[in-house]
């Protein structure tokens, strides 16, 4: 275990008028593992989008601290997590830049990031996915389980504090599917990444023994809550 990575109090967003999605307790060390499995629709990449900043947050008062230990207004329009390359994010749909080769999909954030590659972590993250030959090939001319594994590997490339996984296995057949979570799992504690995963699967396979977010749904005001807690830590 390192230091703490993740300290989340109350971090909403109000999608529409009927519902709204809240992290209401997250508190994550370094090698950490959560698991958010609540049902379709329950907001899973909503709260996986807050984490990472890509979703503002909104309506509720709460604080963040995440990775740099800056405190966080829910009004801020967008978080400031300090360096990007902390956190690695794996999006359920629309994974990959269409004119870039894998490859080049993969090394892209470490270099926005202006971090050094780490050549043998590539290759070595390359060969674990399967991904070996595949390089230059577009995204149309790879799987879509293939460019599930090109994405994970993208995530994973610069190390990050904080990896967020949303359905990461999803597109892969079911014999595959144990495989690469279990990849996953040992390519993240190499990285030394706590990890956030949304899954329907984790019940099954690789994540079974991960500790599980606590969800709930409450009526406030004719609005429907739903909300994300662990016990703190
Ligand atoms: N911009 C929006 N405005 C209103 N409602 C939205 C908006 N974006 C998402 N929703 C709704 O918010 C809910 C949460 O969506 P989200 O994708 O976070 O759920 P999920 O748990 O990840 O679902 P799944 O497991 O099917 O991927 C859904 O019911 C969705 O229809």
């Amino acid at each position: 275990m390192g230091g703490q990575v993740v300290h989340i109090r109350n971090l909403g967003v109000r999608l529409g008028p009927e519902l709204a999605v809240i992290v209401e307790a997250m508190d994550m060390s370094a090698g950490d593992v959560v698991v958010l499995d609540a049902e379709s629709g329950a907001g899973k990449s909503t709260a996986l989008g807050l984490i990472a900043g890509a979703i503002p947050a909104s309506a509720f008062d709460g604080t963040v601290h995440c990775l740099s230990n800056t405190e966080i207004t829910p009004h801020a329009p967008r978080l400031d997590y300090g360096s990007p390359d902390r956190i690695g994010f794996v999006l359920q749909t629309n994974i990959l830049l269409p004119y870039l080769t894998a490859l080049e999909n993969i090394r892209l954030p470490v270099e926005i990031a202006g971090q050094t590659l780490d050549t043998a972590w590539l290759t070595h993250l390359l060969g674990a996915l399967g991904l070996s030959g595949l390089e230059y090939r577009k995204p149309t001319e790879i799987s879509v389980g293939q460019r599930q594994r090109v994405a994970i590997a993208r995530a994973l490339l610069g190390r990050p504090d904080l990896l967020l996984l949303d359905e990461p296995v999803s597109a892969l057949d079911p014999g595959n599917v144990g495989q690469v979570e279990a990849l996953i799992e040992v390519l993240a504690e190499d990285a030394k990444s706590a990890v956030i995963l949304a899954s329907h699967q984790a019940a099954r396979g690789a994540f079974a023994g991960a500790r599980r977010a606590h969800h709930r749904v409450e009526q406030r005001d004719g609005v429907t809550h739903s909300i994300f807690a662990m016990e703190t830590v």
